[in-house]
Parts: structure tokens; C-alpha cells; sequence
């Protein structure tokens, strides 16, 4: 065991099988196209578990899971992350309960995100499936989800994340033309909440293509 790292390197195995074989469906379902999307778990109170950038993420293996810091930077490593390490960190440093972000292109979530964008979010209410996104207390009647202006640079578009997260606490954002950030307390939560939002947007997509 390589003493000098400053994470401990058997939970970084664990959460790269979990990774591994969640984004393994994920791609399966065609959420992941032409190696885009990213995934990350949080390994300790200041590192991050992170897809390598430009991967194939239907075929990830270990090597292409790699740790950064809170700030993005990588550790240990020369590997480069992903371009969107930020939208990731950004979130793990905000909320310690944060343990999984997820991000995908699936043709639903990019189709409502271009659909949805003038008006900033998607109105999400009178679904049964709202519940996938309830906690233990709380009861969800309806969930306003985020569209964001998409941009190439990543403190523009983290910023812009920033400023709702101050107004308000959601599961995920939509980028306009690009996909979907979800997250949860662990993988099982992220992978709950980034499903209802697919399922409950190809709802929305298809009710307004009943109602045209
Ligand atoms: C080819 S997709 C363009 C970049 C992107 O949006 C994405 O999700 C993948 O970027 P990464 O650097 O994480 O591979
Ligand atoms: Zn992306």
C-alpha cells in the first residue's frame, strides 16, 4: 500500500467499481454518447473520485477514474479530468452530505433542455414519480428543475450554478443543449434522482407532442 497518498486508496477501488458498473448502464441506455457525460464520487472530506476526460464511458475501467481535490486539482496523478471537474467540485464543497454527482447527454434531456430554455425550468408536478425525490420527511409535490445558458467556460457556467444554489436547493440542473446534473447523498440516491428526471421529462416531451 502506497503509504504517502493522502487518500485512502481502497475506498478510491470502491468507488471506481461503483462508478464503473452504474455508468456501464447508464451508457447502455444511451445516456452517454460520443464520450460525453461524467461521473464522481466524493472519497473524503477533500477529494473526489472523477471520470478521466474524453473517456468512453460505456467502457470505463479503473485507470479512468481518477481523484482531485475540492478545487479540481488533480492528486497524485498526471491524468487530466474531466472538462467539467468544476460542476462537480463545486458541489461537493457547497453540501458535505453530497456523495455523488452524476451528468449525462440523453437525447430526452438534451431535447427538453433546448425546449425549456426560454423559460429557464421545467415545471415537474402531478407525477407519482415525484416521490424519488422525497426525503424521509418531506412529501414533493411538485420540483421546478433548472435550465441553465450552456458555455465552453466552466467558472461562467459554475457561477451561474452558484447564484441558484443561493436561491434555491434542487437534485439536478438541465444545460441548454448539453444535459443533465444530478446528485444525491450516495450513488443510489444520484441514480434515483437522474432517473425520475429522465422518466418525468420524456413524460413532459410527450405530452406536449400529444397536445400540438
Ligand atoms: C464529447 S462531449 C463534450 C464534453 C462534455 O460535455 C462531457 O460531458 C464530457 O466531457 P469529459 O471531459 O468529462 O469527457
Ligand atoms: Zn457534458
Amino acid at each position: 500500500m502506497n503509504t504517502a497518498l493522502p487518500y485512502d486508496p481502497q475506498r478510491l477501488a470502491h468507488c471506481a467499481g461503483e462508478i464503473i458498473v452504474n455508468v456501464r448502464e447508464l451508457s447502455a441506455l444511451g445516456w452517454t454518447p460520443a464520450t460525453s457525460s461524467n461521473f464522481s464520487q466524493r472519497l473524503d472530506g477533500q477529494h473526489v473520485a472523477i471520470t478521466v476526460s474524453g473517456r468512453d464511458k460505456g467502457k470505463l475501467v479503473e485507470s479512468d477514474i481518477m481523484v482531485v481535490d475540492l478545487d479540481g486539482a488533480p492528486v497524485a496523478t498526471a491524468q487530466k479530468s474531466s472538462a467539467e471537474t468544476l460542476l462537480h467540485t463545486q458541489l461537493y464543497k457547497r453540501f458535505p452530505e453530497i456523495g455523488c454527482v452524476l451528468h449525462t447527454h440523453s437525447q430526452t434531456q438534451t431535447v427538453a433542455s433546448r425546449l425549456y430554455s426560454g423559460q429557464g425550468h421545467v415545471h415537474l408536478e402531478g407525477y407519482e414519480l415525484l416521490k424519488a425525490f422525497a426525503d424521509n420527511t418531506t412529501h414533493e409535490m411538485s420540483v421546478e428543475l433548472p435550465v441553465l445558458p450552456n458555455s465552453q467556460d466552466m467558472h461562467t457556467l459554475a457561477a451561474q450554478v452558484d447564484a441558484l444554489l443561493d436561491r434555491q436547493c434542487m437534485w439536478g440542473y438541465l444545460i441548454d443543449g448539453h444535459g443533465l446534473y444530478a446528485w444525491g447523498r450516495d450513488m443510489a440516491e444520484a441514480r434515483r434522482h437522474l432517473e425520475a428526471f429522465e422518466f418525468l421529462l420524456a413524460c413532459e416531451l410527450e405530452l406536449r407532442r400529444l397536445q400540438r
